[in-house]
């Protein structure tokens, strides 16, 4: 028997393209492999290998068998469906198999599905066949019989044939209906098919309990629902807060054994016969739709791949069934899916991957980021090869090592990270991570020791010999949150400083203009541009310019209260902790790493610098508390202009408007008071028409209420 280790290095050979033994070999290897990642999937709840992985390497063994139909054997993965049977509850056949899906990632996927439905069904190929599309649940299977209007008995679905029986937890799922009114439609005996799911939210909620109870915690919310439906005491079931979505008939009979399925004649009225009885069912028009062809189902799959991570339930595809009953039987099934149905899978959130190297990043303050350099993978539809290690706790909270193989998770916008490493594929050759104790940045010929303060959890290089803190200080000057120079971001700033113009936040006001207009890629016009973005700079607010030095915890709102109570920066070279401390909401720290940054006479010198390039160093009004407007026509009321304004700006409309009291908003929602449209009004003046209580008006009406 392969270890752990061996099927891992195995299955990401053949994902590689790596493996030249004979045909024969490989199906029987692939045949092993797929085998192994079933049982780490199904039973034991911890795969290995991402879902897109395992479907590559289960089409390269399709692919084969395609190939050489003698390499075909029944118990190859292809022939039958994967099984979660654990032999710890009692198994029971299903009416009707309960197969797998197969599966598409593309719109050419759908495209190609499309055209062989329309084979097996001997159609044109131009003819429309509408399809029905519904979320793919991402929980566990759950079978239901009914009978005479009961639940009888409810199964995992197994191998497909057998599931394992646990009617007593199916019980005590609120969704789950113990009666329903089938005799209505002359259902007599039915079997109906459904995922076990736990709400995102609920999953939060009870990890967090759990955390607080000292609990072990639930690794994700699929498990959780799986593991939910084999538990042995139903209590344990109720404090899952498990829900089942139906999503389809298997089978049903009318009292003389008679099919009372097809005359429902499409899927999607079955669903609608369902959610009148009763069952929770993906909702029309929101969760499932109805296509007239093909062409529509990509655009429904992909708005949902876009929104899917702002859905109250973990789903990891779609799936795609042709609507009409009659039609499904028709195009029949395989030993392991329909051919009338097909998955189309999301990108993966999750993969594994090697950790290879751990390198270091130093930031502007001179916090140091480890940095996990990975073997690369596809991930969410990126390539990954570099993954932050965020601190020195977090890789040693997860005891991560070199050599490691581990899990990836990306989920949305967020920033991927290591969800954990994969323990038992260990085989003795990883190595500790072993933590600097001088900057790991540095380059020169002088350690600097590191240092951690108390309550913090970063490393920080307090005294950076190698400019590249300065660097980082730099960007962070440029960037949006500071000065906000337009254009000007970490790639120009590491351009110019590799070229020696630019190694100090001074320098960043005294730029070679003429250089950088015969620079490759720039020109007179983009040197212009950037000239005039940091002429605008100049004038910012004074706590944009406080900000911009990056001084320790002397953030956002901090250097706003401290800008409001200063005329000129250099004032704070003066001000003892106190003055500051004097200010409500500045705290001693904030006041001591201010004033030693004060007492540092570089400091106070490159203020007189950029004072004396014409950087302004004083407070502007946008450094005065706004004074709160009590008087006006438009008090209290919430404002928003859309369309093209004919007599000013938007800008002074917004100005105006918040002197006669408003509070200007940017969405179209319940809170929206008043809408003022000018020309050419887009989407917004057709939501806001539909909310009630906002009132719309014109800009000729807006000028007149301000009198
Ligand atoms: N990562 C791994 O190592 C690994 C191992 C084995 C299997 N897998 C994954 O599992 C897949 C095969 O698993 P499977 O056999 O459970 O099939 P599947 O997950 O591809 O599809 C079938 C299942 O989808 C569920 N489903 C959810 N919503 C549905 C809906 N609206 N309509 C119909 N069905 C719905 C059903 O419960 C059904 O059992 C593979 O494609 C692979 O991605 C991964
Ligand atoms: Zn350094």
């Amino acid at each position: 028997m392969p270890t752990p280790a061996e099927n891992y290095a195995r299955s990401k050979a053949y994902l590689e393209g790596k493996v030249s033994t004979s045909p024969q070999e490989q199906a029987e290897e692939l045949k092993q492999l797929l085998r192994y990642h079933e049982w780490r999937y199904y039973v034991q709840d911890d795969p290995v290998l991402s879902d897109f992985e395992y479907d590559t390497l289960y089409k390269q063994l399709e692919a084969l068998e395609a190939a050489d139909p003698n390499l075909v054997t029944p118990d190859s993965p292809t022939q039958r469906v994967g099984s979660d049977l654990t032999g710890d509850a009692a198994s029971v056949p299903h009416l009707v198999p309960m197969l797998s899906l197969g599966n598409s990632y593309n719109a050419e996927d759908l495209a190609e599905f499309d055209k062989q439905v329309k084979r097996m069904l001997n159609m044109d190929e131009a003819a429309p066949l509408p399809y029905a599309v519904e979320p793919k649940y991402d929980g566990g299977t759950i079978v239901l019989v009914y009978e005479n209007d009961q639940l009888v008995r409810a199964a995992t679905r197994g191998n497909g044939v057998l599931g394992e029986e646990m009617t007593h937890n199916a019980r005590v799922i609120r969704s789950i209906p113990l009666t329903a009114e089938f005799s209505k439609y002359g259902l007599h005996k039915v079997e109906i098919r459904g995922e076990v799911i736990i709400r995102k939210d609920r999953f939060e909620e009870m990890n967090k309990l759990r955390e607080e109870a000292g609990l072990t915690l639930f690794a994700n919310p699929r498990n959780t629902a799986t593991g939910g439906l084999r538990m042995k005491s139903p209590k344990e079931v109720v404090d899952r807060n498990l829900e089942a979505f139906i999503y389809s008939f298997g089978y049903g009979v009318d009292k003389d054994g008679n099919d009372a399925i097809q005359p429902l004649e499409t899927h999607t009225h079955a669903l609608d016969v369902l959610t009148e009885l009763g069952f929770k069912v993906p909702a029309t028009d929101f969760e499932r739709t109805r296509t007239k062809d093909i062409s529509g189902v990509f655009d429904f799959c992909a708005k949902w791949e876009a929104q899917r991570n702002d859905y109250a339930y973990e789903i990891d595809g779609m799936v795609v069934k042709v609507d009409d009953l009659v039609l499904q039987e028709r195009a029949g099934y395989t030993s392991h899916h329909p051919r009338w149905a097909i998955a189309y899978k999301f990108a993966a959130k999750q993969a594994t991957t090697t950790l290879e190297d751990v390198e270091y990043q130093v930031g502007k303050i001179g916090t140091i980021t480890p940095v996990a350099k990975t073997a690369p993978v596809q991930l969410a539809g990126v390539t990954i090869s570099s993954v932050s290690l965020h601190n020195e706790d977090f890789i040693r909270d997860k005891d991560l090592r070199l050599g490691d193989k581990v899990l990836l998770e990306r989920a949305g916008d967020v920033i991927p990270y290591i969800v954990k490493p994969l323990a038992d594929l260990r085989d003795g050759s990883e190595r500790p991570i072993v933590w600097p104790e001088n900057c790991p940045v540095n380059d020169t010929d002088i350690p600097v020791e590191l240092i951690r303060e108390e309550g913090e959890a970063a490393w920080r290089c307090p005294n950076c010999v190698c400019g590249k803190q300065d660097l980082a200080r730099i960007i962070f000057h440029v960037s949006k949150a500071a000065m906000d120079i337009d254009g000007m971001g970490k790639r120009y700033v590491e351009l110019f400083h590799a070229k020696g113009w630019l190694n100090t936040i001074v320098d960043v006001y005294r730029l070679p203009y003429d250089w950088i207009s015969v620079l490759e890629g720039f020109g007179n016009k983009s040197a212009n541009n950037l000239e005039k973005a940091i002429e605008k700079a100049k004038k910012q607010p004074l706590w944009r310019f406080l900000y911009g030095f990056s001084i320790h915890h002397f953030g956002k709102k901090a250097t706003q209260l401290v800008a409001q109570n200063i005329e000129h920066a250099l004032d704070l070279a003066d001000w003892t902790e106190e003055q500051f401390t004097n200010i409500k909401d500045i705290g001693p720290t904030v006041a001591k790493n201010v004033t030693e940054w004060f007492a540092n006479p570089a400091n106070v010198q490159m203020i007189k610098d950029l004072e004396e390039l014409g950087v302004n160093v004083r407070a502007t009004d946008a450094d005065r508390p706004q004074a709160e407007v009590t008087e006006g026509p438009f008090v209290g009321k919430s404002m928003l202009f859309t369309g093209s304004l004919q007599q000013m700006s938007r800008k002074e409309a917004q100005e105006k408007a918040k002197n006669a009291g408003a509070r200007i908003v940017s969405a179209v929602s319940g809170k929206l008071d008043i809408l003022v449209v000018g020309e050419k009004p887009g989407s917004k003046l057709k939501k806001a028409n539909a909310i009630e209580t906002v009132t719309v008006m014109t800009e000729a009406e807006f000028l007149e209420m301000l009198g």
